[in-house]
């Protein structure tokens, strides 16, 4: 590997990696050389950090059971006895390089206090000042489904998040993403570049490998996660974990030559000379790397708290807010009463909430302006109900995350009031806000509302 700057590179393996799918016997031939390829990556200046799945497959083979069984206690027994054996295999191969590791057993409620992100987040940076390469699994011995991450590849997108990788890499039994199931469909063309991932156009809906848990559609979450948060992301396979390794090299390069070439002129008269550095890295002249998939980043990354805002907490309900008020909090302001149409869910003050936008929700514009500058809702009418308005709500849009000031039974009191009625509708006003701004985290990409789905 060429010299770069000093880049993190989170790895993520599926049980299908880790382990043979029929028997669970643990697939040593590619653990080795993932090993050696993490070790490589950190002698070479690099901080690495290894995704792990496999603990209840592995400990299915070490108790001699064939299949998964139903009962919830017995997974996570099973969990138990795997982990113990997966983090000691992982251990004594990166032993036989000098290599220390570290186990780190993640619950999504472990992140969901800020306290404990930020403790996370320091755990993370002191072991790398160590020189240490962290292991990291959901804790599938202690979590229940409401604590879940639910799948690996999203717990590696929040890692890579919380560490603030370069690179996500999440390897799988395929070479990258397929516009269909390349099990099922032999003419499935490979997709090499996604730099929209909004408007990305595949077929995942079929279900992976027997062992695996999401197939390619939490691929696709994660790699929307990951790259929100500035993170490349690569889908690659890991028979070949060598490829880490080149592909690194090839982004980095072409990285390189993209701004050595801008950094000569702007005026595209003024062609670079060709015996140039840059002309020789051009990414046509570097050899093709091997075949992967690769979600470019977004050029403007959420950062830090509005990540963990987003993603690292659990919501407990549902707000739903009119057009204005979404209009309000795209302009960076706070979540007034007044824009807020419903509420579901039972919350607490402080939990998190996700915000749907009910587009099409007719406001009344008849009152004074709310101190935002947006026109104030005193009365609201969906348009479904509304000739006057003449149309169709739209889909609800899922549009971000809250941590609120008030309780899910206070807001179903106070909303679509005016904030200077708290008071008398309540008996306090603890504030003016449901939620303020700094406590407000928007999505790049809105979604459709999907029941169930929680990252
Ligand atoms: N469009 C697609 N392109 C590529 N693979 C697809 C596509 N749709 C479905 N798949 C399936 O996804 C599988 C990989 O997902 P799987 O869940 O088995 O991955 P894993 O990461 O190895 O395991 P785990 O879920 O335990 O992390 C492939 O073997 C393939 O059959």
């Amino acid at each position: 590997m060429k010299a770069h700057r000093q880049l993190t590179v989170v790895i993520k393996l599926g049980s299908s990696s880790i382990v043979d799918e029929i028997t669970h016997q643990p697939i040593l031939s590619v653990l080795t050389l993932i090993v050696e390829t993490a070790v490589k990556l950190h002698q070479n200046g690099h901080r690495v950090v290894i995704v792990s799945s496999g603990a209840i497959a592995v400990g299915l083979r070490r108790m001699n059971i064939e299949k998964k069984p139903k009962v919830l206690a017995r997974v996570q027994a099973l969990a138990a006895v795997g982990q113990c054996r997966l983090i000691s295999l992982w251990d004594s191969l990166f032993a036989h390089l000098l290599q220390p590791v570290a186990q780190i057993l993640l619950t999504r409620n472990d992140i969901a206090d800020r306290t404990q992100y930020l403790n996370a987040q320091n755990t993370f940076a002191e072991l790398f000042s160590m020189g240490v390469i962290p292991i990291v699994n959901e804790n599938d011995t202690l979590a229940v489904s409401e604590i879940k991450f639910g799948d690996n590849d999203t717990l590696s997108a929040i890692t890579a998040a919380m560490v603030q990788a370069d690179y996500l890499f999440l390897m799988t039994d395929v070479d990258c993403l397929y516009d269909k199931n390349p099990r099922t469909n032999p003419d499935a063309q490979p997709i090499e570049v996604v730099d929209d991932i909004s408007s990305l156009v595949a077929d995942v809906s079929s279900s992976g490998s027997n062992l695996g848990t999401g197939g390619m559609s939490t691929k696709i979450v994660a790699a929307r996660l990951a790259t929100s948060a500035g993170v490349t992301t690569v889908i690659t396979r890991s028979s070949k974990p060598g490829n880490i390794v080149e592909i690194v090299d090839h982004v980095q390069a072409s990285k390189q030559a993209v701004s050595l070439a801008s950094s000569f002129s702007t005026d595209p008269t003024d062609t670079p000379p060709l015996s140039s550095s840059a002309s020789s890295l051009q990414p046509e002249a570097a050899p093709k790397p091997p075949l992967h998939t690769r979600f470019l980043p977004d050029p403007h990354p959420i950062r830090d708290r509005s990540f963990w805002l987003l993603h690292g907490l659990a919501a407990h309900g549902t707000i739903f807010i009119d057009d204005g008020a979404h209009r309000a909090l795209v302009s960076k302001a706070g979540l007034l009463p007044v824009g807020i149409v419903k509420v579901e869910g039972t919350f607490s003050q402080q939990e998190a909430v996700r915000i749907v936008v009910l587009h099409g929700v007719r406001q009344n514009t008849t009152t004074a302006a709310r101190p935002n500058g947006f026109p104030a809702s005193t009365r609201t009418v969906t348009a479904e109900h509304d000739s006057e308005a003449g149309g169709i709500i739209a889909e609800p849009v899922e549009v971000g995350r809250a941590l609120v000031n008030y309780s899910s039974v206070e807001i179903a009191r106070i909303k679509g009031l005016q904030s200077t009625e708290i008071q008398s509708v309540l008996g306090y006003a603890d504030s003016e806000y449901v939620a303020l701004r700094e406590n407000i985290s928007l999505e790049k990409v809105s979604r459709p509302v999907t029941p169930g789905r929680d990252t």
